[in-house]
């Protein structure tokens, strides 16, 4: 079985993912880890985040740590929205998440474009959302977790700049799929979107079966 999960930065969608693929048994992958992890080279070799080439050359894992923090920060996040727009970028890092997504006993993958792009064939398709000033406040205080100094204001102007590149670029926008259900998880604890999510799940198996 296929989930994806997609939504905008700070909706919840990682954490109900990772959730998901505890509940079924199954492999999970942040693809937005792979945009971040360009990101990161482009940072770290000096390149153009304004040049697509640069960021296509950027698209190499070899010396990336999937568990470093840095990968986490927003000046990577923001890199990484800014090089999610190319479509060669997109194109490069397609077979890995496809090959993730299609792997024997299926996955759970979140990110924009997973039930659009990577795997229109989910069983289950969940399109995660929340206001922007409830995504800010949760990523200003996982920020502030991370001993970060930042205003909440910077935060939100930071996910609403995310939120326009991600859903007006020509290529794999961020958008619902037709066929996901919508989790606005604005007013929900962790734990009853979870719940949630699950049972969103569950009524989709049925469905199908
Ligand atoms: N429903 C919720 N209520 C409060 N905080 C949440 C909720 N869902 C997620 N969080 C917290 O918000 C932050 C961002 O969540 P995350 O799952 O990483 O979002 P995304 O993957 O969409 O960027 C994390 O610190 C997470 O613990
Ligand atoms: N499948 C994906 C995943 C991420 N991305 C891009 O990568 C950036 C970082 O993604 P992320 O999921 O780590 O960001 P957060 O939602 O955690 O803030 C996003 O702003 C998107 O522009 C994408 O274009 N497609």
């Amino acid at each position: 079985m296929i989930i994806a999960v997609d939504g905008p930065a700070a909706s919840g969608k990682g954490t109900i993912a990772r959730a998901l693929a505890r509940h079924y048994g199954l492999p999970h992958l942040d693809t937005g880890l792979l945009y971040r992890a360009v990101g990161l080279n482009l940072l770290r070799w000096g390149g153009d985040p304004d040049s697509e080439f640069a960021a296509v050359r950027a698209c190499d894992f070899a010396q990336i740590d999937f568990d470093d923090p840095e990968l986490k920060s927003e000046t990577v996040g923001g890199l990484a929205s800014r090089i999610s727009v190319y479509s060669l970028v997109r194109e490069t890092l397609l077979s890995r998440q496809q090959e993730f997504a299609r792997q024997t006993g299926g996955a759970v993958l979140d990110g924009r474009d997973i039930g659009t792009v990577i795997a229109p064939e989910a069983e289950a398709k969940l399109f995660v959302t929340a206001s922007p000033e409830a995504r800010a406040t949760r990523r200003h205080a996982e920020l502030v977790r991370m001993g970060k100094a930042v205003h909440y204001d910077d935060v939100l102007l930071d996910i609403r700049a995310r939120d326009e590149r991600d859903m007006g670029r020509s290529t794999a926008p961020l958008l619902q799929a037709a066929d996901a259900d919508l989790l606005d998880t604005s007013d929900m604890t962790i734990d009853a979107a979870v719940q949630r999510a699950i049972a969103l799940v569950e009524a989709r198996l049925q469905r199908s079966a």
